[in-house]
């Protein structure tokens, strides 16, 4: 494969060209192909897509079994839950013929897999000991969007869409299934060190046939916001639809309730973008393709003694279990750290002819680059796995900083419109639609919703008058999305 395209990044305060280059010049994901909104994994970005699903499923495999449910729904199941059929029916792609033959029966291609699955779980479920049921599955789905698409964050197929569905007997226990969801990813995008708000959709912006939506969405480097997911209570509204009852105790028959939570490929498309840097991506230890790179400096007559030391390491380093790679090439130095620094290799180790007098290395962390010098029998397995801690602590903290620099709070709603778009504004806003759509005219972006945890690190009271009407408000997000 041709290698990396020589050229540099733009520097990153100009987001979108930045993101755009970093994907194809770091070989994340080829954007050539032939069909609007759909991209092909690079063998390097889908080593980062398993590392980081990777993740993810072990997190969803401690309370849910994996299952695999077909891609193409019947436009008879499609259409059953009014809401959730309204909300998709511009966004679904059909097929309709199986080679020249027409089909008796539209088939969608899946845009998410409720209607693919609740006609089945209607079949699985009798009991009420049979409840909870928690399966999850990681597939691709297909959504005509007609918003601008964008690699890893607004695709047509959705390569990696973690989707789970849990089934429970009342209300209640759905409701706890949500908490535990919001729990989860909490997990898996602290794992990522990637900064989130947790907020609850409005009304008006849930999940077509949802009770409810929870939000995870995070501030990207030019003040928009994404979300990197969703945790939806759908309480019995799906059940009724498909009939999905259980049997209690006493005999009677009931509607079961339902929870779904998802989260696509924006989780590796925020991973890329609050991360990186000017000189290319900077990836979390535990999910970097490459976690250590040994580069040999190679001086005329000390090659030798040099590449021993480098493959004594590489060995010790192979045995630890890391991912390390000795890069003997025979470019220069200053081609290889540039390489290196583009792949987001996490840590570097150094070696010279003075390392070799010396027996040490030189070792540098990917985010803060700063080189320091320790001797060969000190490059444990305990110091790396603490330095490694140490890099993601600080990787947190530097995204998180970021992240609130670019969250204020108005009590003037004059003075929203000139920050949303740079950033997010805080305002307290009443649950009426009329109040949203005023302030989303004004401010020309959308309200994200309420504080469904309000950080304690937001110093502002969680009940105020709202900023339109003067009426009983919740603090509020609104901002520009992806
Ligand atoms: N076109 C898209 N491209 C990339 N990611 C997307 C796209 N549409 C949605 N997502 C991501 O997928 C997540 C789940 O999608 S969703 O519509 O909110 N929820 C569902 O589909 C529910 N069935 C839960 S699995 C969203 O939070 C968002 O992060």
């Amino acid at each position: 494969m041709a290698q990396d395209k020589s050229e540099s990044l733009p520097p990153k305060e100009n987001f979108s060209e930045w993101y755009h280059e970093i994907i194809q010049q770091a070989q994340i994901m080829d954007i050539r192909y032939p069909v609007k909104g759909l991209y092909v994994w690079y063998p390097f970005g889908f080593k980062i897509r398993q590392l980081v699903y990777g993740k993810l499923r072990e997190i969803m495999d401690r309370d849910h079994d994996e299952v695999y449910f077909p891609a193409l729904i019947p436009e008879t199941e499609l259409g059953r839950e009014g809401e959730h059929i309204k909300g998709f029916e511009d966004e679904v792609y059909w097929v309709t013929h199986g080679g020249l033959t027409p089909l008796d029966v539209k088939l969608a291609l899946r845009p998410t897999s409720e209607t693919a699955m609740y006609p089945m779980f209607k079949l699985w479920i009798r009991s009420h000991a049979d409840l909870p049921l928690k399966v999850y599955q990681i597939v691709n789905t297909f959504r005509y969007e007609t918003k601008h698409t964008r690699p890893l964050i607004r695709l047509r197929e959705i390569t990696s869409f973690k989707e789970a569905h849990t089934v429970h007997r009342t209300f209640e226990e759905a409701e706890e299934q949500v908490r535990k969801a919001v729990g989860y990813y909490k997990e898996f995008y602290d794992f990522l060190a990637i900064p989130y708000l947790v907020i609850r959709r409005p009304e008006w912006d849930k999940f077509p046939g949802a009770a409810y939506t929870i939000a995870f969405d995070t501030v990207m480097p030019d003040g928009r916001t994404m979300q990197i997911g969703t945790v939806h209570h759908l309480g019995d509204n799906f059940a009724r639809t498909f009939g999905i009852t259980y049997e209690k105790p006493d005999g009677e028959h009931e509607f079961a309730h339902q929870t779904c939570y998802g989260i696509s490929e924006r989780c590796i498309a925020a991973l890329i973008s609050i991360h990186g840097d000017d000189l290319g991506l900077i990836l979390p230890f535990e999910v970097s393709p490459t976690q250590i790179v040994i580069i040999p400096v190679l001086y005329k007559g000390k090659e030798k003694e040099v590449l021993e030391l480098c493959e004594k390491i590489f060995d010790r380093l192979k045995g630890f279990g890391y991912r390390v790679l000795l890069d003997d090439s025979d470019e220069r130095p200053g081609a290889k750290y540039y390489r290196w620094e583009l792949k987001g290799a996490a840590m570097r180790i150094e070696v010279g002819p003075k390392e070799v007098a010396e027996n040490a290395v030189v070792v540098s962390f990917r985010d803060e680059r700063k080189k320091f010098k320790i001797s060969v029998e000190e490059l444990t397995k305990e110091r790396i796995e603490k330095w490694a801690a140490e890099m993601k602590e600080r990787m947190s903290k530097a995204a998180l900083e970021r992240m609130k620099e670019k969250i204020k709070y108005f009590d003037n709603i004059s003075e929203v419109a000139g920050w949303v778009g740079k950033g997010v504004a805080l305002v307290h806003l009443c649950s009426s639609t009329e109040c949203g759509d005023s302030i989303e005219t004004e401010a020309g972006g959308s309200v994200l919703g309420r504080f469904e945890e309000k950080p304690d690190w937001i110093d502002v009271e969680y009940e105020g008058s709202c900023i339109v009407c003067g009426g009983k408000g919740y603090l509020n997000a609104i901002a520009k999305t992806y």
